[in-house]
C-alpha cells in the first residue's frame, strides 16, 4: 500500500512546525570535534531523545565510554537507540543518523550566525549548521513518526533507530556497540534492512539513491623544534623553522591536479572498464553542477566522467589546515615553534586505513629525512573508516526507487558518495543486511562549509520521501 494522501497533506500542513523543530536543533551547537562543545553535544542527545519519546518511540541512551581528544579525556556523547513497533508480520528497518555537526563560526565567512536557523523565504532555503548534515534528515524521520503518532496510525514497518553524536569525529565507540547489539538477542536483532539519510544529491534537481561511500584516513603531522615562538629577525636563517619543514612535507603529498604522490596509494585502485564509465556518463551531472556547488569555475577537468570518477571511484587527498600557525590580521613576524598539518585521504576499495597508514607514514618519514632538518617530526594517524559498497539491485533500493517516483515523479540517480560515514560498513557486516543511503539534501547544500543550507522543499519533500519509502518497503517482495 503506498503512503496515504493524508500523510503527504499532513507533512505539507505542518511544514512550519517542522521548521521550528529544525531551528531548535540547529540552535544547539553540537560540535563533536571541539571539546569545549561536548556539553552541547550531550544537550543535543537529550533534546533528540526527549523529542523521540514524545512521539512514542521507546528509547534509551547508551553510554559509549570515554576517549581522548586533543590531549584531553572526554566522555563520549551517548548513542540514542529507539524502537517503534514490534509486529512479526512487518519488515524491520534500522535507521541511522547523527546529531553532531562540524565546527562553524561567523568568522569563517558565514553571512549569519551558524547556530540560528535562517528561513530565507525568497530563495526557499533553511540556512544553519546541521541543516542538511545531518539534523534536517534526522528530523525528517521524526516528521514521519509524528504523523503516525498524532493520528494513532501504526507505521507500515517496525522501526529501530540508532543516532550518534560522534560521526563527524570518527564515530568513536559506535562500532563496538553496533557489533554487540547485532548479535543474537541484541537490540538490532531482526533488522531486515538499513536506511541512512546523511548525504546529498549529485546536483540540484535529481533525487538520488547512493550505494557506495569512500572511506577515510585522517592524519596530523607535527613539526617542532624551538622551545618557544621566535622573532624572525633574530632567528631567521639561523635555525630550522618548523613551518618551512611542514610546508615542504605537505607539498610532497598531492599535485595541484589531484594526483596523490604518496607511493602506492593511487596504484592500488584498478582502472574502470567501459561499462563502469558508461554509468558515470549516464548520470544527470555537468561541470556547471560542480562549479555551481563549489562557487567557482575550478573543476579539475572539463570532462564530466573524469570529474565524477574523481569524486566517486578514486581516492583523493586534501590538506585541511595548520594548527599553531599565525593566521590573524596584521603582519606578525613570528617563527612558530610547533605546527601541525592536518590532511586526509578519502579511500576506495581495496584501500583501508590499515593498508594506507604504513604507506603515508613511510613516505612522510623519508620526505622529512631528505630535508636534513634538526626539528622533530611526529605523525598521528587519527580517525578513519573503510569504504563501503552495496548491491543496488536489492529490494531495499527498489522500495526507495518507487518512493522517489511517487514523491518526485522522477527516477533517482544511482550514485556513489565521495564522503564517508564510517559506521555504514560496520552495520552491513555485523547485521549482514542491505544498507541504502537515501539523501535528502542537494549537491549545493554546502555541508561542512559556510552558509550550510537545506532547501525547504528538500526538507518537506524529503520527509515525504522517507515516509513513502517505509510504505514501499512494507510492500516490496523480499
Ligand atoms: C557524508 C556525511 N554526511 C559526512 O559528512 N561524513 C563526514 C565524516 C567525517 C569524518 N571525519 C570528519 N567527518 C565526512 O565525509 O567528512
Ligand atoms: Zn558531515
Ligand atoms: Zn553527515
Amino acid at each position: 500500500m503506498p503512503a496515504p494522501d493524508k500523510f503527504f497533506k499532513y507533512i505539507d500542513d505542518n511544514a512550519d512546525t517542522f521548521i521550528k523543530r529544525l531551528a531548535a536543533a540547529v540552535a544547539i551547537p553540537s560540535v563533536s570535534g571541539d571539546g569545549t562543545h561536548r556539553k552541547d553535544v550531550v544537550a543535543m542527545a537529550n533534546w533528540l531523545n526527549s523529542e523521540l519519546k514524545q512521539l512514542g518511540v521507546d528509547t534509551k541512551l547508551v553510554d559509549l565510554g570515554k576517549h581522548v581528544m586533543d590531549e584531553q579525556e572526554l566522555d563520549l556523547p551517548p548513542a540514542i537507540l529507539g524502537k517503534l513497533g514490534n509486529d512479526p508480520n512487518k519488515k524491520t528497518v534500522l535507521i541511522y543518523g547523527h546529531y553532531d555537526v562540524q565546527p562553524a563560526s561567523k568568522s569563517d565567512g558565514w553571512d549569519t550566525d551558524p547556530f540560528t536557523l535562517v528561513v530565507d523565504e525568497k530563495n526557499g532555503r533553511l540556512i544553519g549548521r546541521g541543516s542538511t548534515d545531518d539534523k534536517g534528515p534526522v528530523l525528517g524521520w521524526l516528521n514521519v513518526i509524528q504523523y503516525h503518532h498524532q493520528n494513532n496510525i501504526p507505521l507500515p514497518v517496525n522501526l529501530i533507530c540508532c543516532f550518534e553524536g560522534m560521526e563527524e569525529s570518527g564515530s568513536e565507540g559506535l562500532d563496538d556497540l553496533v557489533r554487540k547489539e547485532s548479535k543474537k538477542g541484541g537490540y538490532f536483532e531482526g533488522t531486515d534492512c538499513i536506511c541512512i539519510s546523511d548525504n546529498y544529491w549529485l546536483n540540484t534537481r535529481t533525487p538520488a539513491l547512493t550505494y557506495g561511500l569512500r572511506g577515510l584516513a585522517y592524519y596530523k603531522v607535527t613539526v617542532a623544534g624551538p622551545g618557544r615562538d621566535l622573532h624572525s629577525g633574530t632567528f631567521g636563517r639561523t635555525v630550522h623553522e618548523p613551518m618551512t619543514d611542514l610546508i615542504s612535507l605537505l607539498g610532497t603529498l598531492v599535485t595541484p591536479q589531484g594526483d596523490i604522490l604518496v607511493p602506492g596509494v593511487d596504484d592500488m585502485v584498478p582502472p574502470p572498464d567501459e561499462d563502469e564509465k558508461a554509468i558515470y556518463a549516464g548520470l544527470d551531472y555537468s561541470i556547471a553542477d560542480i562549479e555551481g556547488a563549489a562557487g567557482g569555475q575550478i573543476a579539475l577537468s572539463s570532462d564530466k566522467v573524469a570529474v565524477l570518477m574523481g569524486r566517486m571511484r578514486y581516492p583523493s587527498l586534501s590538506i585541511h589546515g595548520i594548527e599553531g600557525a599565525f593566521y590573524g590580521a596584521g603582519g606578525k613576524t613570528v617563527i612558530p615553534a610547533k605546527v601541525s598539518g592536518k590532511f586526509s585521504i578519502r579511500l576506495v576499495p581495496p584501500q583501508t586505513p590499515d593498508n594506507i597508514n604504513p604507506l603515508v607514514i613511510d613516505h612522510l618519514e623519508k620526505a622529512f629525512a631528505k630535508l636534513g632538518s634538526k626539528n622533530k617530526l611526529n605523525i598521528e594517524a587519527a580517525h578513519g573508516g573503510k569504504p563501503w559498497m552495496a548491491d543496488h539491485r536489492h529490494w531495499n533500493y527498489e522500495a526507495a526507487k518507487r518512493a522517489t517516483k511517487i514523491v518526485y515523479n522522477q527516477d533517482p540517480d544511482l550514485t556513489r558518495e565521495g564522503g564517508s560515514i564510517p559506521v555504514t560498513l560496520t552495520f552491513a557486516e555485523a547485521l549482514g543486511v542491505n544498507v541504502l543511503l537515501l539523501p535528502m539534501g542537494r549537491g549545493d547544500d554546502g555541508a561542512h562549509s559556510t552558509n550550510e543550507k537545506i532547501d525547504k522543499s528538500n526538507f518537506i519533500q524529503g520527509s515525504k520521501l522517507l515516509g513513502s519509502y517505509l510504505y514501499e518497503l512494507a510492500d516490496v517482495s523480499k
